[in-house]
């Protein structure tokens, strides 16, 4: 029977713009998901993350079930135009306030804070000038994180720098389904470098204000295999392997952009991200933890795609997600130990992990979703093999608490330990809620 260390940390994730709702309140600023759940045709359902789930009011029911779930750790972001209505300079107080009443109840319920500082709710004023292309927005990050680790010095066991550059840069700005809704792999490969360069300034500002806790910064990854064993789909593999996933880990633990990638891209005639030496350094200065966000892998091939020549597979034997994802719990497994091996994290934290399931409530009100409790468990039994063989893995987060706002999907995927119910914004507790409420009490997964 696997039994984690006594001392791993068991969580749950969720993220500002996702949840919180109170879009416009309290003078918090506005956000390019703001703007682009609020432009027609964006969003599939519909829907936006004006209320979502309005955890900016029922933050304490919903610390109340954190508590009632036991979990070690509560992953949150912070919504930086909540702060900072305009990206830098005036400061919201009421947005402060709201996140040092979070804090302080979590540590009332003896809960460890881990804090996302961008989760992609960037500040509208600063996407009207460019946005992550622009350096002054790199500038104002780290004005905005210096101002974090200051107002909360003390109180945070883990700090995200960002989450999922790979997304912000490539779904965001190239293939153009997130905010701010671009198409334009050209900048999509600045904004890399931009979110890169203010990752290691917040870095910096972490360790010069001598912050407690530890500082790292989440990637998603994915294995990627080759359709076929012939030598084009091997290379077709190896190319999306450089573009999803060593993009960002070889500048953040080798100090450069991987060397076929910017071959590749150049022989397609994009410009390329330029580093100097003293911002490579910058990049790629030591942090405390590695965060891994794990879904599915990719299965691809070659093709006729334009920048990657590639085909993506699914394989027809495999189960799918509600989101059209394949279930592949040995991709944690294969991430992890490649990580570990390849590019020697000081620590990792698997910081999102989950299933959206059309859960629905039975004639009871009850939501069985045994497919979730599946799930999570052959992903944390993947998970166990790579920590019993000496893979650095310190924690594990479930995506999510509860039901949120699925960027681009809307309310329509459910994601939640905790069902809710949009009209009423009523908490249900899935069955799930209780498999996870077991298994971070024992450590064990049965
Ligand atoms: N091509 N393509 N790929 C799409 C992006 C990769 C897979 N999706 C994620 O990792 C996002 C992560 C996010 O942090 C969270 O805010 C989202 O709610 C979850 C669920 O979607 C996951």
């Amino acid at each position: 029977m696997p039994y984690f260390p006594e001392d791993f940390i068991f969580g749950v994730a969720t993220a500002s713009y996702q949840i919180e709702g109170a879009w416009n309140e309290d003078g918090k600023g506005e956000s390019i998901w703001d703007r682009f759940a609020h432009t027609p045709g964006n969003i599939q359902d519909g829907t936006t993350g004006d209320v979502a789930c309005d955890h900016y009011h029922r933050f304490e029911e919903d610390v109340a079930l954190l508590k009632e779930l036991g979990v070690d750790a509560y992953r949150f972001s912070i919504s930086w135009p909540r702060i900072f209505p305009e990206g830098r300079g005036r400061v919201n107080e009421k947005g402060l306030d709201f996140y040092r009443s979070l804090i302080g109840k979590l540590q009332e319920a003896g809960i460890k804070p881990v804090v996302t500082l961008y989760h992609w709710d960037l500040p509208q004023k600063l996407q009207d000038k460019g946005g992550w292309e622009n350096q002054e927005t790199v500038e104002a990050f780290a004005e905005y994180a210096r101002f974090l680790f200051q107002s909360f010095a003390k109180e945070v066991f883990l700090w995200i720098t960002h989450n999922e550059p790979w997304v912000v840069s490539f779904v965001g700005h190239y293939e153009g389904r997130h905010a701010p809704g671009k198409r334009d792999f050209k900048s999509a490969l600045q904004v890399s470098r931009n979110l890169l360069l203010s990752h290691g300034l917040a870095v910096q500002a972490f360790r010069e204000e001598k912050t407690l806790g530890s500082i790292g910064i989440t990637l998603n990854l994915t294995p990627v295999h080759p359709f076929s064993d012939s030598e084009e789909d091997i290379l077709a593999a190896k190319r999306c392997d450089g573009y999803f996933n060593r993009w960002f880990l070889d500048p953040l633990f080798k100090g450069e952009f991987p060397e076929d990638m910017l071959l590749w891209y150049e022989k397609k005639g994009f410009a390329l991200p330029q580093l100097s030496e003293e911002e490579k350094s910058l990049i790629a200065q030591p942090i405390d933890f590695l965060g891994i966000n794990y879904y599915f892998r990719r299965v691809v091939g070659k093709g006729e795609g334009a920048i990657f020549e590639v085909e993506f597979f699914n394989p027809p034997q495999s189960e799918y997600t509600d989101m059209g994802w394949e279930i592949y719990p040995e991709g944690l497994y294969e991430i992890v130990k490649r990580v570990s091996e390849e590019y020697q994290p000081e620590d990792i934290y698997i910081t999102e992990n989950g299933i959206a399931l059309p859960d629905q409530p039975d004639s009871k009100g009850r939501i069985n979703d045994q497919r979730r409790i599946d799930y999570l468990r052959s992903h944390l039994l993947a998970l166990h093999r790579a920590v019993d063989e000496g893979c650095p893995v310190s924690g594990y987060f479930v995506w999510s608490l509860m039901d949120n706002f699925e960027w681009g999907f809307g309310l329509s995927k459910r994601f939640g330990l905790v069902y809710v119910d949009y009209t009423t914004l009523q908490r249900i507790k899935k069955a799930s809620f209780y498999w996870y409420q077991k298994v971070v009490k024992s450590k064990r997964v049965d």
